[in-house]
């Protein structure tokens, strides 16, 4: 519970006099709700001839609290909904940063389906709970402290009757409390295996097709489907057992209110407007018990929501530090390096040295699965290796790898890696501040004039993973991307893979007329690149 409230605390920071406001708002309705009852209860006497004084007065009263209450609740709703969408925007904002700079280790070995899960789902529970239930809890708590102590002062035996029902539900509820925290996790979890089978379904949808696969994979949505329904519903018995309980105790006390207020009457006791008095205030202690018994369930899911969000929040950031970019020519040393993923007894890549300097085109060769990827993996200092060292040098200096270092580099991974948007837009992300002329000679360089013919050019709109084009066409406007950027070494892994022999050869061959004074490396399973290359390394 208190980690719960510690993450509370950090995740409202820089919205807490949002927060306060909402609080505020529900405590003044509070004061006017109970202000009304006195109220009312003055009209009667007055009107029964029970207290002297102004009908009209008090009348007037009653109704500008009336009219109070219902403005203070159109302030609180727009105000509410206002705050909603900033806490929630900066909470995704905070959790997303977390992930884009979390290690690449880490990053890579969550999925995706979950983490979305976590920042939609989640943060939702969190927001409801910073926003509606935490205020309601502290208004309903005044509510019904006033209630109780007003009612306790117009007559303390039923104040003291009714009080009792309190105690008995709070010894209720702490075997529900952990119940349903638990019945909370697991729906969580479940939430999270159906997004994740459907996003990895959309993905795939290609191979889903082509194994025909839909009727299975319906089986398996069905499947995580019928077992959230089966925790919902156990959720569900515990929080009506609940409901049971409370709703005879809040019946009971409303019942008890009107019995004794008709005793009151019968023995001349009490006024009609104190009667009346009662009913509302019983009412009154009635709504915030119902309110907080509402909360429960709420409380509960958000508790379950920190965890999940808290674990997205903790994964441990990469240590980017001062960017350290070697101007000029630049060149590559990797020294004798080891690297294992888990068990270090077994490396996958063992004692590997290479060397590229500026204006080479160096090729790393090596079966599948030998480590190729894994090499450029350390080089762009997204894992360290055991062993050995990697640095890059100019003519001033040289300095060992690291996530510092990555602005030297310009990486075209494996597969289709556009993103959604204009071909333009693509480019850019390679330099943002290129020229139309720029583009185009990118373009010319990686073989990609072909965008040029299309109807709409540069400005030809790419679907999810650059649909819209073929797997070949993704590959090159990815290469002029990386011509962009500005780094002194280019890293090529399989970048050629899903071109045909021609159009590899002119694209090698223009790559090795403007490399200029840059290093570029090849990682590839093709003999033809390799012919390019002034030096072939085998892993
Ligand atoms: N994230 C990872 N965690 C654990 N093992 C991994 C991970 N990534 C790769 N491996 C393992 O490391 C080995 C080398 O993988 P890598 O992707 O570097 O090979 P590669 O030479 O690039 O293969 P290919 O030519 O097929 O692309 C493989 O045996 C693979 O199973």
């Amino acid at each position: 519970m208190l980690r719960f409230l510690k993450f509370l605390t950090d995740i409202s920071r820089g919205h807490r006099k949002a927060l306060m406001v909402i609080t505020l708002i529900g405590i003044l309705s509070v004061a006017v709700s109970l202000s009304f009852v006195w109220a009312l209860k003055l009209v009667i006497d007055v009107a029964s001839g029970d207290a002297g004084g102004s009908l009209l007065h008090y009348s007037l009263i009653l109704v500008l609290l009336t009219l109070f209450r219902v403005l203070l609740n159109v302030v609180d709703v727009r105000y509410v909904n206002m705050t909603e969408v900033r806490v929630g925007n900066s909470i995704r904002q905070k959790v997303f940063a977390n992930l884009l700079y979390t290690r690449w280790t880490e990053a890579s070995s969550l999925h995706s389906g979950d983490v979305l899960t976590r920042m939609i789902k989640d943060t939702d529970d969190i927001i409801k709970t910073l926003i509606s239930a935490l205020p309601m809890l502290i208004t309903a708590t005044l509510q019904l402290g006033g209630a109780f102590l007003i009612l306790l002062l117009m007559d303390p035996l039923l104040a003291l009757v009714l009080g009792i029902a309190m105690p008995v539900l709070l010894l209720f509820s702490k075997p529900y409390y952990v119940k349903m925290r638990d019945y909370s996790r697991q729906i969580k979890e479940s939430e999270s295996f159906i997004t994740s089978m459907m996003e990895e379904n959309l993905l795939n949808q290609l191979v889903v097709r082509a194994y025909e696969r839909q009727e299975d994979e319906l089986d398996r949505l069905g499947d995580l489907q019928r077992e959230l329904q089966r925790k919902v519903e156990k959720k569900t018995t515990v929080s009506a057992w609940a409901r049971f309980v409370s709703g005879l105790a809040f019946s009971g006390g409303y019942i008890t209110a009107f019995i004794w207020g008709a005793w009151g009457i019968a023995g001349k006791t009490v006024t009609f407007g104190t009667v009346t008095a009662y009913l509302q205030l019983v009412n009154q202690i009635q709504r915030p018990l119902y309110d907080l018994m509402r909360l429960f369930p709420t409380l509960i899911s958000a508790q379950a929501a920190s965890e999940r969000l808290s674990f997205l929040k903790k994964l441990e950031s990469e240590e980017i530090g001062e960017k350290q970019f070697l101007a000029g020519r630049v060149s590559l040393r990797v020294e004798d390096i080891t690297y294992a993923y888990g068990d270090e007894s077994r490396p996958v890549i063992s004692g590997f040295s290479l060397e590229a300097g500026p204006g080479e085109m160096v090729a790393v060769m090596g079966e599948t699965g030998t480590g190729k990827t894994t090499l450029i993996r350390l080089i762009l200092a997204l894992i360290e290796p055991q062993k050995g060292s990697i640095s890059i040098r100019n003519e001033e200096r040289e300095v060992k790898a690291s996530p510092s270092t990555r602005s030297n580099f310009v990486y075209v991974p494996q597969g289709n890696t556009l993103f959604s948007g204009t071909i333009r837009s693509n480019l850019l992300i390679g330099n943002p501040d290129a020229g139309e002329e720029m583009l185009v000679d990118a373009l010319g360089v990686a073989s990609a004039g072909f965008v040029l013919e299309l109807p709409e050019g540069l400005d030809t709109v790419l679907g999810m993973g650059g649909s819209g084009v073929s797997e070949g066409q993704a590959q090159r406007i990815a290469i002029a991307r990386s011509l962009l950027r500005p780094g002194g070494i280019l890293l090529l892994d399989e970048a050629t893979s899903a071109l045909d022999i021609e159009t590899e050869k002119t694209f090698l061959t223009n790559l090795k007329k403007h490399i200029g004074s840059r290093t570029v490396l090849f990682i590839t399973h093709h003999a033809e690149v390799a012919r390019y290359c002034d030096r072939i390394y085998r892993i």
